[in-house]
This record gives C-alpha cells, structure tokens and sequence, in this order.
C-alpha cells in the first residue's frame, strides 16, 4: 500500500531545541493513500502543532515529513500539495464563497463547467448553495466553516488536513455532514488527517485515530481496537463516554484462581479458568495493579459487591447510575429506565471478559479480558 504521509521521529520544540515548550515528543506515524486518521486528544496535547508542522506552518524541531514519498519539511506549505481547512486559515474576503471555493480549483485547470459542477456538488453536500454568492464577511461563523471546508475537500491533492472542521455546528448538522463528507472522502479514494477534541467525530469519521496526551502518542488504532484494546491507562479512560470506572487493586493467587483486593475490604474473586495462564502469571508478578471496567459493563446482581446509589439519570434511551463503591464512585450504564433512589443498595458483578487491567505505575496495559494486551 502506498504510505501518503510519513512522520519520523519529530519532536517539535516551542522556544530553543531541549528547552523550550516540548510539544510534541519523538512522534513516527505512517499514513497509506485513503486513509482518515484524526489526531484526538485534550487541549494542549499537540494535535495541532502536529497539523502544522505536517501543513508547514510551523517548523519541525527534530526528525522529518515526507508526503507521497517526498521530503517536505524544509518546504514551504505551497509546495506540499496539501488541501487544508484550518480555522486560522481563513476566506479571501474579496471573493464570494463561490470564488473561494472555485479559486481552490483554477490550478487544476479544469474547464469553467467543471469547475461549476464541483463548486456546486460540494455546496449541496455542505449545504451551503444558498450563501455561495455572499462574500465571508457577511456569512455566520459556522458558514465560513463550511465554506473553508468545501474549499479544501473540492482540490486535488495528496492529502486533506481538516483542524477541528465542524467545531462550530450545530450538532444536528454536524452528525448530517460527518457522514457525508466521509462518504465524499472515501468516494473519491483522498487521504485526510483530521484535528478534534471530540471522539464522537473521531469514532465516527476515521479509519484510525491517532491518541495523544503531554507530546506522546499514546495509541494509533481503529477506533474499536481502541474502546476494547486500550493500550494504556490514559486511552482506557479518555476514549469512551461515560469514561471507564477504575479502581486500585492488590492482586494474590488464591489456589488456580485469582483475588483483586480492593479498598473497603472488597474483592473480586475469580475462579481458575477465568484468566488465561499467562495472564494469571503477569498479573501476579506486578501485585498492584489498576483495574478499569466500561460502565456498560458492569453488572447489577443481587449477591454482588455492595454498592450504594448516589445518583440515578434517564437520558432519554439509557440510564446512567452512579454508586458510592470501593472508596470512590463507579458509574453503570443500564439500556432500561431503572427505579432506583439514591441511596438504594445493589450489589455489583464485573465479569472477568470485561476486565482490563494496567500496571500500577507505568499505566500501561496488562490484561483485557481473559488475553494478555
Ligand atoms: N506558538 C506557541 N508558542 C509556545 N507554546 C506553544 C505555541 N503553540 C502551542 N504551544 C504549546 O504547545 C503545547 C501543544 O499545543 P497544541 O496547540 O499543539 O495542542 P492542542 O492539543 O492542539 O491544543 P488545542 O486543542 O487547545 O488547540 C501546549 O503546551 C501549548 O501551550
């Protein structure tokens, strides 16, 4: 498969090399041609520093780019043959938004009838037709967004870099526009690399989602390896709404079968079986560990770990059910609408396949379910 976007141990430096603001730290990523990859992450965590350096518009401290197999890092962002849809990279005011998105098009020299059927194709999937003879000072925040977007999506060229692209619609529109500009994308075989903070549009758009947090990258997957294989402790918990319930454990072999001590004197008890060999081996050599279970995981039982209600919510197609358990607060995820009043006591089953564990200090993943990571 052709690699479209190569990254190679780029650290990016705010300030001198090694003692500035370390923003992005020893990042390697190979993108192939059609591809969507987002880079999520809190604010602050180098995704767009990450855009920017892949647009050029901002130096890369150590390491090197290439795209389509061609060094571009020492290159101007002209010359990169990258479409980008950035906020700070705005409409040319003097041109109606049909101009704008046109103008994207006259070095492809196609005919005007092309370039008319294009603008309009990518108007009518952004819904945009009726503002396309207005010029960008005149047109809403969230227009100027689709506009910039269309401009983009409409070029020709090796790679699409959208930075938070429908941050500011409304979410009806957006879920409308997510789907169709996946299809748009995957249509025509384009390589996008897409910047947001939100992992609805990241689940729901990519192919791959890139994870990141202090600089590092901390998991690049699909979005489903990423819910059921976390590679970490920080993945386990940011990837995932509500995020997973985690709790400390002590972990000791009791004849074949394995104890996760936890805080309160409560412990989960699994028979010999429950985990693989090499699992119940890995688990026993680190003793501490931290366990994490996904709220739509956890089991109500009668005979379970006792739990105390704290809060109850219906949101409309799901409970959420929060409980005072172990030392701190663990949240379950029920599909009915469940009576129970705060202070209610239920008893709580975590099934050994839905368990995943992480070493205590590193954070990095020991076990998910009855598999090693
Ligand atoms: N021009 C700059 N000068 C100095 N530090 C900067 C500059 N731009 C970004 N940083 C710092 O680099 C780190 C990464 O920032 P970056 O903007 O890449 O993160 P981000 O994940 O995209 O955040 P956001 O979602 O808020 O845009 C942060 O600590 C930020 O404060």
């Amino acid at each position: 498969m052709t690699t479209i976007l190569s990254i190679q141990n780029v650290d990016k430096f705010y300030g001198p090399i090694d003692r500035g603001v370390h923003a992005v730290r020893q990042l390697s990523i190979d993108i192939p041609k059609g591809e969507i990859v987002a880079l999520l992450g809190s604010s602050g965590c180098g995704k767009t520093s990450t855009l920017r350096m892949i647009a050029g518009f901002e130096e890369v401290s150590r390491g090197a780019i290439a795209i389509a197999g061609r060094p571009v890092h020492m290159l101007a962002p002209v010359k990169r043959n990258v479409a980008m849809a950035f906020e700070g990279y705005s409409l040319y005011p003097p041109l109606t938004v049909r101009e704008n998105i046109g103008f994207a098009l006259k070095a492809s020299r196609l005919g005007k009838a092309a370039v008319e059927k294009k603008v309009a194709e990518i108007a009518g999937l952004l819904e945009i037709e009726d503002i396309l003879d207005r010029y960008p000072s005149s047109i809403s925040g969230g227009q100027q967004q689709r506009a910039s977007l269309g401009r983009a999506l409409v070029r020709d060229a090796d790679l699409h870099l959208l930075d938070e692209p429908m941050g500011q619609l409304e979410p009806q529109l957006r879920a409308v526009l997510r789907g169709r500009i996946k299809h748009f994308i995957k249509e025509r075989g384009l390589t996008a690399i897409l910047v947001t903070h939100d992992q609805t549009e990241a689940n729901a758009l990519a192919d791959r989602i890139a994870v990141m947090e202090g600089g590092v990258l901390q998991q690049f997957d699909a979005p489903q390896t990423i819910k059921e294989r976390p590679a970490n402790l920080f993945t386990g918990t940011f990837v995932g709404e509500p995020p997973m319930n985690v709790f400390e454990a002590f972990v000791t072999g009791e004849s074949d079968g394995i104890k996760l001590r936890l805080p309160d004197g409560l412990a989960l008890d699994y028979e010999q079986g429950a985990f693989a060999r090499d699992v119940r081996d890995a688990l026993l050599r680190r003793q501490r560990v931290v366990i994490g279970i996904r709220p739509y995981a956890v089991r109500r039982a009668r005979d379970g770990m006792p739990a105390t209600v704290s809060a109850n919510q219906w949101l409309g197609d799901q409970t959420h059910i929060a409980a005072d358990f172990a030392g701190g607060s663990l949240v379950l995820v029920e599909h009915d609408r469940t009576r129970l009043e705060r202070g209610e006591r239920i008893g709580i089953r975590i099934d050994p396949q839905n368990l995943h564990v992480f070493d205590a200090g590193s954070g990095a993943a020991i076990s998910h379910g009855a598999e090693l990571a």
